[in-house]
């Protein structure tokens, strides 16, 4: 018994639960029952980012369909995902396998979806993914595979849901992009593309406002999963340890703490909200960046003057500026 009347006499919605439990992993804030009968297709949605989508939005009574490249993945997801559903729940999880770099996929992606479901309420583009790489030492087929799956791959999924069913039906698109603010030196190739898609976020919330589409985009920090460590193979866990300090939290991100962000941007308590891009990394866009730059000497040398030669002397060991 959640509703209480409140001392202005308004009916309020009240839980004890909340005060009383801290939020766990596959416990939403949300309302149970607040996408009942929707219908959602999150891509990448069998590991880490996504899967976490895909069960609050599951919790939350969403059909949703992930889907992905590996196959047998992405059904042992969705059997762990079914697992969580009560009996009580409309919801449904079925996996789809779909290559997002491939037109011809997506577009048997969305018309399966359409046949089984007959509606798609939400797209959340979330699969993708880099290696790291300085670029002088990146290949020509290593950007393009990059290119390809964050921007071309989310073009792709956009344009068929939109053209398929949300141009008539309307609906809410949330990108998945990264924390590219201050360039993103050592993954220049998936800097690019986010940043792209962040652009292209705008763009479309534009085009697609006439239809009723809201499109937004969640930029995550740092999020730890064992899947995105694996990506790096013996790299990985070095590469997310070292990151705890560039964290204003001095701690990792979890998926979890952006599935709920992803929720509520789908949600009617963003209807209006569209062309935004919520940082989810506690600030650490803000701060310090990775990337050292060993001291060196090869900048081009400033203009000789007055201001050259005080500066030259503060930097004498003697200085007595
Ligand atoms: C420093 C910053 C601190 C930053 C530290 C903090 C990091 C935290 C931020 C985390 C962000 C995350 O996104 S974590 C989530 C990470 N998850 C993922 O990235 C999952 C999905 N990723 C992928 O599938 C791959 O990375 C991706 C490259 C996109 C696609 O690979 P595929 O094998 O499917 O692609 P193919 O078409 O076969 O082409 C692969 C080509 O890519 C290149 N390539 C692939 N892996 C390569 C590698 N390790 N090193 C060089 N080059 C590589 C080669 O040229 C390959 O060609 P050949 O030479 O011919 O083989
Ligand atoms: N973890 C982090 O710190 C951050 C992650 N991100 C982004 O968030 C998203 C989720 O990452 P995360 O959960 O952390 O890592 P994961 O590696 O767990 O997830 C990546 C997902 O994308 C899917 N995917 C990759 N390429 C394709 C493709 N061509 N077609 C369809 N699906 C594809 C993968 O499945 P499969 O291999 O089966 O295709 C996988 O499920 C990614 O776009 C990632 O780059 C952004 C910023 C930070």
């Amino acid at each position: 018994n959640c509703r209480k009347t409140s001392s202005r006499g308004r009916s309020v919605v009240f839980c004890p639960q909340w005060d009383q439990q801290p939020k766990m992993a596959g416990s939403s804030v949300f309302r149970p029952g607040l996408f009942n009968h929707k219908v959602a297709i999150v891509t990448g949605g069998g590991t880490g980012i996504g899967k976490a989508i895909a069960a609050e939005l599951l919790e939350l009574g969403c059909n949703v369909v992930i889907s992905s490249r590996k196959a047998e993945r992405l059904e042992a997801a969705a059997q762990e995902m079914r697992q969580q559903i009560p009996p009580s729940s409309p919801a449904c999880v079925i996996p789809l396998p779909c290559n997002i770099r491939s037109e011809d996929e997506v577009k048997g992606l969305v018309s399966s979806v359409l046949q089984q479901f007959g509606r798609i309420d939400f797209l959340v583009n979330n699969g993708g993914g880099q290696f790291s790489s300085p670029v002088e030492h990146m290949s020509y087929k290593g950007w393009k595979a990059v290119i390809d799956t964050n921007l071309t791959g989310t073009f792709t999924c956009c344009k068929e849901v939109y053209t398929a069913w949300m141009k008539e039906h309307g609906g809410v698109i949330v990108n998945i992009i990264a924390d590219m603010w201050k360039g993103f030196p050592g993954m220049a190739h998936t800097g690019a593309a986010r940043s792209a898609v962040d652009n292209l976020t705008k763009s479309l919330a534009i085009e697609w406002a006439v239809s009723g589409v809201r499109v937004n985009a969640v930029a995550p920090g740092t999020i730890f999963s064992k899947t995105a460590m694996e990506n790096y193979k013996e790299l990985g866990p070095n590469l997310f340890k070292m990151s705890v300090p560039f964290s204003p939290a001095k701690r990792l991100g979890v998926p979890e703490e952006i599935s709920s962000a992803v929720c509520f941007l789908l949600s009617p308590a963003a209807s209006y909200i569209s062309g935004a891009t919520l940082r989810i990394d506690a600030g650490q866009s803000l701060y310090r960046s990775m990337w050292e730059i060993p001291n060196h000497s090869a900048w081009p040398k400033a203009p000789d003057g007055e201001n050259q030669e005080a500066l030259k002397d503060l930097l004498k060991p003697q200085s007595k500026l």
